[in-house]
């Protein structure tokens, strides 16, 4: 590589996640501060309790049924143990991954996450700020309590992704995505899990559900079709009629009717960069998201919220990575809580990880500075765990580099 092509590489170096841990003890030593949102994964959903609503707090924090899958997804993760290696240069850690042909600084993106406001009035464009600042892609969820275009603006020259919940009306999906198109937004994530909303006792008990008041509904609001439509329907502004006009968004999203695989190809019409399928657990459903041609998937269960019961998603990924991961990106989540965790995932074969609940609990705790620590944590957890098991770079993430193990006591930590 010549000097001026060096000179011209946007990642010249691997940023230094690593230096957080540093960072926190030089600042207990020379000022005695301690860090405002846990470091500890077993306390974060706990801290974030005090500063939130029960309402806000049960949505999180809860899951679907009995919150068995939410279980299951954290005993997957301790069923898989890391084999370290010894006496391997691992001074510099790089932590960088190519996802569909791009390079990015972390192999953690942001997890598509709605109604921010009812966590901490920071909300997704402080989210997308902070992300922005990390070199952490952010996932827009179309459930968001700020605009698409809000957010990418927050967002700034930062990598952004659209995570898509599918209306049912085609002229509303196409609006969409030519806005997200409009707003920078690389990759499609198209959610396949969350049709209708699960059976959500936390939620239920307190009668509780953001988007019909109005919280969560920014994507349609903020829509022109969907507006002209409302106006046409209905002969008001969706001002005058928030309640109605709330109703009427979640019946295009949450429908209670699911698409089909044939109806990929509208997607695909309208959409010209990757398309990523989130929600895939079946393997014959990854071999079908080839068949369809996709760019990738994300194996997830939805952290749990959705079919209760369901098999913990990292106890699919190897079989699904054996079936299709030569032919499309495979992508993970659902309960990685620690750096460990991320190696785990990536050692059994996912390119990259999504990562949900934990900074929504540090945005609780400390607004978009929060969500920033707890992503920092991650990062620096995993680029020091990374050390500590002798690897280098993210591609020394092996099957070698984990075994299944099962020990009789081996109980879950936190949610
Ligand atoms: C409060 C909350 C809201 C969510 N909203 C969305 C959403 O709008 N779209 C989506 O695809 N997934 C949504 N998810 C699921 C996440 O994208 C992700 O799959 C899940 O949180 C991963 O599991 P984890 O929380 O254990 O990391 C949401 C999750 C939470 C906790
Ligand atoms: O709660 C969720 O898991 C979710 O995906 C969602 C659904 C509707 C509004 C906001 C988030």
């Amino acid at each position: 590589m010549s000097a001026t092509q060096r000179v011209q590489d946007p990642h010249p170096v691997a940023r230094n996640y690593g230096a957080y841990q540093n960072e926190i003890y030089a600042r207990g030593t020379l000022d005695n501060i301690k860090p405002t949102v846990t470091t500890d994964p077993n306390k974060l959903e706990e801290q974030a309790k005090k500063h939130l609503p029960a309402t806000s707090y049960n949505y999180v924090a809860g899951g679907a049924g009995e919150r068995a899958t939410m279980d299951a997804n954290r005993l997957a993760f301790r069923q898989w143990k890391l084999v370290p290696r010894m006496l391997r240069d691992t001074t510099h850690r790089d932590v960088t991954v190519e996802l569909f042909g791009k390079k990015y600084d972390s192999p953690l993106l942001v997890a598509p996450v709605g109604v921010q406001v009812i966590f901490n009035e920071d909300k997704e464009t402080g989210v997308a700020e902070v992300a922005s600042q990390l070199g952490v892609p952010y996932i827009t969820s179309s459930a968001s309590s700020s605009s698409m275009e809000e957010i990418a603006q927050a967002n700034g020259a930062g990598p952004r992704w659209y995570q898509l919940y599918w209306p049912q009306d085609n002229d509303i999906t196409i609006s969409l995505l030519n806005r997200a198109k409009k707003a920078g937004y690389e990759v499609l994530v198209v959610t396949l899990d969350t049709w209708a909303l699960s059976w959500r006792p936390w939620d239920l008990d307190e009668a509780y559900v953001p988007f019909l008041k109005g919280i969560g509904d920014q994507a349609g609001f903020t829509d022109p079709v969907f507006r002209k439509k409302f106006a046409e329907k209905h002969g008001k502004e969706i001002e005058d009629d928030i309640l109605t006009a709330s109703k009427e968004w979640a019946g295009h999203i949450f429908s209670g009717a699911a698409h089909t695989w044939d109806q990929i190809d509208l997607l695909k019409k309208h959409w010209d960069g990757p398309i990523v399928l989130k929600g895939i657990q079946h393997v014959d459903d990854a071999r079908l998201a080839v068949e369809k041609g996709v760019d990738g998937i994300v194996v997830s269960n939805h952290g749990g919220r959705q079919l209760d019961g369901a098999v913990g998603s990292l106890d699919v990924l190897p079989e699904i990575v054996d079936a299709v991961g030569d032919k499309l990106t495979v992508l993970f989540d659902s309960g990685i809580r620690t750096g460990v965790d991320i190696i785990k995932a990536l050692s059994l074969g996912a390119k990259g990880v999504l990562i949900g609940r934990p900074w929504v609990y540090g945005l609780a705790v400390g607004g978009k500075l929060g969500a920033k620590d707890a992503l920092r944590g991650l990062l620096a957890d995993l680029d020091q765990s990374m050390g500590l098991a002798g690897i280098q770079n993210i591609s020394e993430c092996k099957r070698s580099m984990v075994r299944r193990v099962q020990y009789p006591g081996d109980v879950k930590s936190s949610n």
